[in-house]
């Protein structure tokens, strides 16, 4: 089942609040619709966000009615700060808005139907190009993983979470399919446990071996030496290899550590943000604290006990082995490389 798709004229989803116990998709129909999704996490994972928004602009742009070109560009700029005031730390949802409107740019002569068009086939170009960077991670990872591992993962970096295919998910599935026989442990991912609904989810639709474990037993499994590798996703990462990723992931680093197993992180370019040098200025966004104080919607805290509730936490570069992107595997110094793989240009 696809994570979206593109209808003409609303953008179908996915509705991963619901998963697994039901499988439901919604119609945004505009781009509030659109914007509520991503802010309600009923679409999420940083590639699918950045695909979202993008025909959340488009179907904004649909909603334009009247006026010239520069009037539907600033129409856009009002569309553009509603998405990107959704989520602030993954960046790729920066990069496709700032993406399509530099489409629009060189248009600016042209009727608003004609820009409509442009910003269509650009939101589709993104969607499509996601699924095509995954592969070539999927290709690159692959490399890295050895016949019959144990990989243990976080959150959910999947098709689920992308325009297809994933990238921490994305790694597997190409390791699976080149038949090296990997077996997956999945974190379930307090608070909202996108390993257990998502990952378990997908990994079992996909036949791959997978495991359910909660995240506190990470470091046990490792003691046990059943843990050969850890790869996950990224929401964004800064110039100096710093990753911000789902919360937990910087703990799951620690520990690789120490018990000198690879700690592997899949990205696309889109999620390089060469803008920031180091991880201490990313957003860590943090939400709802009934998030924390319930599961799947029951009380399981004391009403209104105080609570913390980051959504991500940042990964220092020294404890990443290697970052597998779409352009090849890079490893520390990280900012060098990862200023070739952008072409050096922040989001
Ligand atoms: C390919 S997805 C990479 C990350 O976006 C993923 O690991 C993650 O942290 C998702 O967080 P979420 O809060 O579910 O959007």
């Amino acid at each position: 089942m696809e994570t979206m798709s593109w209808q003409g004229d609303r953008l179908l989803l996915l509705d991963q609040q619901k998963l697994p116990s039901e499988i439901k998709q919604i119609n945004c129909f505009d781009y509030l619709a659109v914007a509520d999704a991503i802010r309600t996490m009923k679409v999420r994972g940083a590639p699918a966000i950045g695909a979202a928004a993008a025909f959340g602009m488009v179907l904004g742009a649909m909603e334009f009615s009247g006026g010239n070109v520069s009037a539907l560009k600033k129409h856009l700029e009002k569309v553009a700060e509603v998405l990107l005031n959704t989520r602030p730390t993954a960046v790729n949802l920066f990069w496709a808005v700032k993406r399509m409107q530099q489409s629009m740019s060189v248009h600016l002569d042209e009727t608003p139907a004609a820009v409509i068009k442009v910003l269509e086939k650009e939101a589709e170009e993104i969607f499509r190009e996601d699924v095509e960077l995954n592969k070539k991670i999927g290709y690159f990872g692959s490399k890295l993983i050895p016949q019959n591992a144990a990989i243990l993962t976080h959150c959910n970096a999947g098709s689920l979470a992308t325009a297809g295919y994933g990238t921490a998910i994305g790694v597997i599935r190409t390791a699976h399919s080149d038949g090296k026989q990997v077996t997956v442990f999945a974190d379930e991912t307090r608070p909202l446990l996108q390993g257990a609904r998502l990952t378990a989810w997908e990994l079992q639709e996909d036949r791959i071996p997978v495991t359910l474990i909660t995240d506190s037993m990470a470091g046990y499994l490792m003691q046990l030496g059943k843990i050969d590798l850890v790869i996950v996703g990224a929401d964004r990462i800064a110039a100096n290899g710093d990753v911000a990723n789902k919360i937990g992931t910087y703990s799951l680093a620690v520990l690789a550590k120490a018990h000198a197993i690879p700690f592997y992180v899949a990205a696309p370019y889109s999620t390089i943000d060469m803008a920031l040098t180091d991880g201490s200025q990313i957003v860590i966004e943090e939400r709802d604290h009934e998030e924390v104080r319930r599961i799947g919607g029951i009380m399981t805290a004391p009403v209104g006990i105080p609570v913390f509730n980051p959504a991500f936490d940042v990964t220092t570069a020294r404890l990443i082995s290697a970052i597998i992107t779409d352009k090849g595997v890079v490893s520390a110094p990280y900012q060098e490389e990862l200023k070739k793989i952008t072409g050096g240009g922040s989001q």
